[in-house]
């Protein structure tokens, strides 16, 4: 019988390196519940997230990809019935502690969304516009800050002659790289993208999916994505979730080529979704 990989025909690059060493957790979720007013949207998430890898989220519409991927930042909490039970930590502190500030959260947890969402205001104020929040005013720091971000997210050559344009003169595609850039100007170790590629044409997709496999010598990247074949090629593990479930959570390549569910196998062979 065909794996599943080979029936869809996903291919799964074959260069990921073995881990030299052991890998770190970042996030720790445990027993992790949430309901927007009556309607339970996750049940029971557990996950141990590792640092600097890429972990990908994928699943069918509406089965609490964005729900997951903005509660690690607290950002699911701005709607305002929503509530939670269980745990999740981030380098071992609890994100809801009284004792850890949401703003401390967000400034090591960015996050980059589907649509480009730049200011509208010059390339080289959005990028500036995080650490001037944060008490960075020195011209000569915030100069660096901006080359060292556009460098971080491939965009640097492109804009470093129109950094005084309006950002929406942009392309969607660098528009997208720009907030990234944004993102890496306040320090973060913690990068979330949900679906970041989807409003993007293959060329800028192909842009930020390898911008994606550098950052993660720096950075540990949870991505949620439609796009399976994006999971295969870009992450180091793979968590799918059906109707606000984790039903499988494995290495990208076993997910793909030996998944341990049936219904794991179901989704990514396209019997559903
Ligand atoms: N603000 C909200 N208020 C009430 N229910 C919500 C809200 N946001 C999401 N939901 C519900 O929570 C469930 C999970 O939605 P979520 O957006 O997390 O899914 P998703 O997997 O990201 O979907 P998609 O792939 O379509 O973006 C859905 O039933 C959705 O209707």
């Amino acid at each position: 019988m065909a794996t599943a990989a080979e029936s869809k025909q996903i291919s799964i690059p074959n260069t990921k390196k073995p881990d030299k060493e052991e890998t770190k957790t970042i996030y720790s979720i445990e027993n992790f519940n949430l309901w927007y007013g009556n309607d339970q949207a996750l049940y029971d998430v557990q996950m141990e997230i590792p640092e600097n890898k890429v972990t990908a989220i994928i699943g069918p519409s509406g089965c609490g990809k964005s729900t997951f991927i903005k509660s690690l930042n607290r950002m699911v909490e701005l709607v305002p019935s929503v509530k939670m039970s269980g745990s999740i930590k981030y380098k071992e502190k609890d994100i809801f502690s009284p004792k850890y500030k949401v703003e401390d959260l967000r400034t090591d947890v960015g996050m980059v969304f589907q649509n480009p969402n730049p200011f509208p205001k010059s390339v080289y104020e959005n990028i500036v516009y995080g650490p001037k929040t944060h008490g960075i005013k020195k011209k000569s720091v915030l100069n660096e800050i901006v080359e060292k971000s556009l460098r971080g997210a491939a965009l640097w050559d492109e804009v470093k002659d129109r950094l005084n344009e309006n950002a929406f003169g942009l392309s969607g595609g660098q528009q997208q790289r720009l907030c990234i850039a944004r993102c890496l100007a306040i320090e973060p170790d913690v990068i979330l993208m949900d679906e970041p590629t989807s409003a993007l044409d293959p060329i800028s997709t192909t842009k930020i999916e390898k911008l994606v496999q550098n950052l993660k010598q720096d950075y540990s990247i949870i991505i949620v994505t439609h796009n399976m074949q994006q999971a295969a090629r870009i992450s180091d593990k793979t968590a799918f979730f059906l109707n606000g479930e984790v039903m499988e959570f494995n290495n990208t390549d076993k997910l793909f080529s030996d998944p341990d569910d049936k219904r794991t196998e179901d989704y990514i062979t396209g019997r559903f979704g």
